[in-house]
């Protein structure tokens, strides 16, 4: 069920005659095996990559499959990105975790195996989904990492709560309600803010459950940057209440026409400038413990779009995490 990443999968242009000033993510990236316990991050600023290869969650939750590629084009997206990280900072990637025999629960237990492997040696983690129940396998490893007495914020980038019911199955629309009962049996707060959310696209049902749960929210079209204050306030008063975030990026809170590779596109969702801003201070704030960005279907993209926007935003919290 887990892969380390083969030598030779990334690559990219090679500019050779401008030598180490030419160099590119695909000439930086060390590719790291967690077949065995990692060895505890060497580079005082350690980031790691790790593919959740899967849509098993958006097949039971009747959408369209495909996010199982996710991970790959990603990868490809980022490989020829122009390499400005410090000396100090090693970028890695851990391979993939892969869902076989439609085994989802077993698929997301190996995740928080390898996320926790990684966190617990002080790796700055970055999950490539993968649909959105990537979310439950990175938070069981969240869980175990998550040191006694601490205040875990949750911050989900979607046009939807995903806090679906799943007493009959889990999914992709599941993996918040999830979390929410995991952490209440755990006696620990449920501190979760939706971000991008579609009226359109949530019933009464799942307002209530989000109401019930105590879960914040703003609608997309309140995500906007002439609204930046407002959000800023908002985002910090929830910050403030918490010592770790874990974030978490579905691709489909952005606008069709930057992300037309999703299950479920949304013709009036956000625009990405927002959400930059907005990771922006998520980082700033010192308190990012982990990411994760889903649901891009490469099957349904235009033009490799929705990967380059997921890979883009990777880009900028790559740079700006390694620095704080
Ligand atoms: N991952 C979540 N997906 C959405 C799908 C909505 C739709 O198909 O319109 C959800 O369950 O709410
Ligand atoms: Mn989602
Ligand atoms: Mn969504």
């Amino acid at each position: 069920m887990y892969k380390p990443t083969a030598p030779g999968t990334w690559k990219g242009r090679v500019d050779a005659h401008d030598g180490e000033e030419g160099k590119r993510w695909h000439q930086g990236i060390k590719l790291l095996n967690l077949t065995d316990e990692p060895e505890a991050a060497v580079a005082t600023q350690a980031i790691a990559l790790l593919g959740f290869c899967c849509d098993e969650g958006v097949r039971r939750n009747q959408g369209r499959e495909g996010a199982v590629d996710g991970p790959a084009a990603l990868r490809q997206a980022m490989a020829s990105f122009a390499w400005h990280l410090d000396e100090d900072v090693m970028l890695s990637d851990a391979g993939d975790v892969f869902c076989t025999n439609q085994n989802l629960e077993e698929a997301q237990k190996q995740l928080g195996k390898k996320v926790h492997a990684l966190l617990s040696n002080t790796y700055k983690t970055i999950v490539l989904g993968g649909g959105h129940e990537t979310a439950y396998g990175h938070f069981l490893g969240i869980k175990q990492a998550l040191p006694e007495g601490q205040q875990l914020g949750i911050i989900n980038f979607d046009a939807h709560f995903d806090l679906r019911s799943y007493e009959k199955q889990s999914s992709s629309g599941t993996p918040f309600l999830q979390i929410a009962d995991d952490l209440a049996a755990a006696s620990i707060d449920f501190n979760y803010l939706c971000l991008g959310i579609q009226q359109a696209g949530n019933t009464q049902k799942l307002f209530n459950t989000a109401e019930s749960y105590g879960a914040d929210y703003v609608f997309a079209p309140a995500l906007q940057v002439y609204n930046f204050q407002n959000l800023q306030e908002k985002l910090q008063q929830f910050i403030a209440i918490v010592d770790v975030l874990y974030v978490s990026i579905d691709m489909d809170v952005f606008a069709a026409a930057y992300a037309p590779g999703v299950s479920a596109p949304a013709a009036l969702g956000v625009n990405p400038e927002v959400v930059l801003l907005l990771l922006q201070e998520i980082i700033n704030s010192g308190k990012l413990l982990t990411i994760d960005v889903v649901e891009l279907n490469p099957k349904l993209d235009i033009d490799n779009r929705t990967a380059k926007l997921g890979a883009a935003l990777l880009y900028h919290v790559v740079q700006q995490w390694s620095q704080v």
